[in-house]
């Protein structure tokens, strides 16, 4: 099928360029290929989600913009540079809630980075980490080890970490699948209201469409294996107190798009990615 994109507007140059990405594993003398000519623009500010189903190759784009996985095709720019290996720019936020030193506090976690990459003397270090341990609600844990916090306040601990690094650009790779519906959406609640209170640029990987529409004001949506780009929506008109039939319609338009065969029409405001 020929992928739609939103009809983009003349603005700024974007901070995150991704051209024509094609990612491949070797595995035992075979190759697996992830992604197919894969493109994408992230401005400074977005929250940017990338949506396909299981195995379509989103958490390798995450790993390839991570400087983690080198494209075996096309390119990766970050603020006009090549990204050719991992850099304090880009933190990332994991499904997984062993991504924690079980060994540190909560303060020392999200310490650790800022004293590692020598950003910060240890006093300023201390600082901005309480800070964000306070901006994520755990300020009353910040001696606590992991292992005494439910999932929901690690995913908490893992975003203050990788925020207090003011990264360029944040790096989510499903970071609220593995928690239960309610604190999932208490998750999704507080990550837009952390960007509402300061803008940071967001890029988030999901399978779950409602997820991708609450979060995100751009969504990339990508085909099944090997991913390639299938349409790129706004979806800047959702947010948490969404629902309802506009919602509803939404969720099921992507639906379509993502699996329909032939796929499901173009809306106006789309074109064809050339
Ligand atoms: N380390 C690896 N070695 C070999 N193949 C891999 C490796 N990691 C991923 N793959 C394969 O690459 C393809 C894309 O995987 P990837 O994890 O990027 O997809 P995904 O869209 O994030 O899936 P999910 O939503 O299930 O996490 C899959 O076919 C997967 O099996």
């Amino acid at each position: 099928m020929r992928p739609l994109r939103m009809v983009a507007p003349p603005g700024p140059e974007p901070l995150l360029r991704v051209r024509d990405v094609t990612l491949q594993y070797r595995s035992g003398g075979a190759t697996v290929q992830a992604t197919q000519g894969v493109s994408f623009d992230v401005f400074e500010g977005d929250r940017f989600v990338l949506l396909g189903p299981s195995g379509c190759g989103k958490s390798s784009l995450l790993k390839a913009i991570g400087g983690f996985l080198t494209p075996v095709a096309g390119s990766i720019e970050l603020d006009s540079r090549a990204v050719t290996q991992p850099g304090p720019d880009r933190m990332a936020v994991f499904q997984e809630f062993d991504q924690l030193p079980p060994w540190k506090t909560v303060l020392q976690n999200v310490m650790f980075p800022l004293l590692a990459a020598r950003r910060l003397a240890r006093t300023e270090a201390r600082e901005r980490a309480l800070h964000w341990i306070d901006r994520v609600g755990l300020a009353r844990c910040a001696d606590a080890y992991p292992h005494t916090l439910s999932g929901g306040m690690k995913q908490r601990v893992a975003i203050a970490r990788a925020l207090a690094m003011q990264p360029k650009v944040l790096l989510m790779d499903e970071p609220f699948a593995a928690l239960d519906a309610l604190t999932r959406r208490t998750m999704q609640e507080e990550l837009t209201k952390l960007w509402e209170e300061a803008p940071f640029t967001l890029l988030f990987v999901t399978h779950s469409i409602e997820e991708a529409l609450v979060v995100g004001n751009r969504i990339l949506l990508l085909s099944p294996h090997p991913g390639r780009v299938r349409a790129e929506l706004n979806s800047h008109q959702f947010g948490l107190a969404s629902g309802g039939a506009e919602f509803q319609a939404a969720a099921q338009r992507i639906h379509g798009l993502l699996f329909d065969e032939p796929p499901a029409a173009v809306a106006p405001g789309e074109r064809a990615i050339r």
